[in-house]
């Protein structure tokens, strides 16, 4: 696995977590799921237990053995494995982050808790570093999603002096439609080395023109390989190109959240 030190950057797949039919982790697969992302969708990086993953569904036990698995089979494979370790419990956050750590992850993400929801920044800052705090050598990623948490405190605000609270901090995970607040944290931030990851797969091209460094979502674990012909399509600037890249996944997507609508009605 590469240096935590290095940027993480490009595409980053929101893992989704194995399961048998009787609703146990099928941890048999992860190894040809490594071999899949890295060899059929150019994917090196992943995003485990996150939204895609369930992990805020899973037991803590799971996810610490779903985590190790991901990191053992990635070993030499994949660039970077992130761990999301967000909990409602501030104990379970910091086990699960120091677990990350032991194993040897590349960085870990959280949410902000969203049962009793932090009123402010401070509060929110305040439990995000006691998390950082217990993996203090691994790089901290902010996972900005506030239609799943209902924290709406703005990122932008959040990201207004970090570091000198959270010194692990190397970036955010934003998974909002607001270009407003993403473009302001972008523009806010020239300074740091931070990444700005961006969540919401069909709107990826808006983002990188506001100067995402990546993005981290589920489609990348099957539209992984068109989503970079699109990232290269922008790089050489051919924004036609990269425009119907973008319009062909927005019509896979809009078909699937189309799907799943009908499923929830
Ligand atoms: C709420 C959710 O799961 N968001 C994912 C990650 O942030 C995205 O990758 C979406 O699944 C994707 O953008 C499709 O809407
Ligand atoms: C998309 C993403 O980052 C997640 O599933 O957590």
């Amino acid at each position: 696995m590469a240096s935590p030190k290095k940027k993480l950057q490009g595409l980053v797949a929101a893992t989704i977590t194995p399961m048998t039919e009787h609703g146990e982790i099928n941890f048999s697969v992860i190894g040809q799921y490594v071999d899949y992302l890295v060899e059929e969708q150019g994917v090196k990086n992943i995003f485990v237990n996150g939204t895609t993953g369930e992990g805020l569904s899973l037991s803590v036990s799971e996810r610490r053995q779903v985590a190790e698995e991901w990191v053992a089979k990635g070993r030499n494979k994949l660039d970077q494995v992130v761990i999301h370790v967000g909990a409602l419990s501030l104990k379970d956050s910091q086990e699960l982050a120091r677990h990350a750590a032991e194993i040897g992850a590349d960085g870990i993400a959280v949410i902000a808790p969203f049962f009793l929801k932090p009123r402010n920044k401070d509060i929110l800052i305040n439990f995000l570093k006691e998390v950082a705090t217990a993996a203090p050598a691994l790089p901290f990623y902010y996972y900005h999603i506030p239609a799943l948490t209902g924290v709406k405190i703005r990122a932008e605000e959040l990201l207004d002096g970090i570091q000198d609270k959270i010194p692990t901090f190397q970036g955010l995970k934003f998974s909002d439609t607001d270009l407003l607040d993403f473009g302001q944290c972008v523009d806010q931030n020239r300074q740091q080395q931070f990444a700005f990851l961006f969540g919401v797969d069909e709107q990826l091209l808006s983002a990188l023109v506001m100067g995402a460094t990546g993005a981290v979502g589920s489609t990348y674990n099957y539209m992984g390989k068109k989503t970079n012909q699109m990232l290269e399509a922008f790089e050489r600037k051919d924004f036609s190109s990269a425009l119907n890249h973008q319009f062909c996944i927005q019509r896979f997507i809009n078909f699937v959240l189309k799907l799943v609508s009908e499923f929830l009605l």
